[in-house]
């Protein structure tokens, strides 16, 4: 979206980010959305900047990241009539799961997802609040091509560029 076209939301959502530096390890300039979220304005244009690029794609599946891909997603699907499901830590999923293992700037986790979440031929976004080196969202994005998604796009809040080791 190019500046001025967002009619300042961006700038506005920008200011109620904030940045703690050397959490959770030294070294890490962690960027909090919580102070995003004690801010309704700039929480719901967010939220409204999302829907408003999505709207009409023709998506009918909204997949959001554990933990904080679930502040953002649950809205976006709700607001542009798709289903969403949830992309979860390992054993929190009661049902039969498929499992993608990825690295993290600060460690190692997994992603599972339900198996019949997704259909072959259902059109997804990803959710997350923010990518960094990508391999998160490289595992959500594996998760719902095996189970036949075709991932339209990743909709992140914030991208932390000098970490983005992956290329598209
Ligand atoms: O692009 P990457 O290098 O993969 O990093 C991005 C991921 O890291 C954070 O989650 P985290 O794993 O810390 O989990 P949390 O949301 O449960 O705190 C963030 O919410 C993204 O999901
Ligand atoms: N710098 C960062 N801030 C917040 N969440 C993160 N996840 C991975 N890197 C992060």
């Amino acid at each position: 979206m190019s500046s001025g076209e967002d009619g300042g939301r961006i700038t506005g959502i920008k200011s109620a980010l904030r940045v703690i530096p050397n959490f959770p390890k030294p070294g890490i300039m962690f960027q909090d959305i919580t102070t995003l979220l004690l801010d309704p304005k700039a929480f719901k244009d967010t939220v409204d900047l999302f829907v408003e690029r999505y709207t009409n794609g023709n998506i009918s599946v909204v997949a959001g990241i554990e933990a904080r891909g679930f502040i953002f997603g649950p809205s976006i699907a709700l607001a542009i009539g798709a289903k969403f499901v949830p992309l979860r830590k390992p054993k929190k999923l009661p049902g039969e799961v498929i499992s993608e293992k990825y690295i993290l700037e600060y460690g190692s986790d997994c992603l599972e997802m339900h198996v019949g979440a997704v259909k072959t031929g259902d059109r997804a976004i990803i959710v997350d609040d923010l990518i960094a080196t990508g391999g998160t969202l490289c595992a959500a994005m594996n998760l719902l091509e095996r189970a036949g998604a075709k991932v339209v796009e990743c909709a992140c809040v914030i991208e932390v560029p000098e970490l983005k080791v992956l290329s598209s």
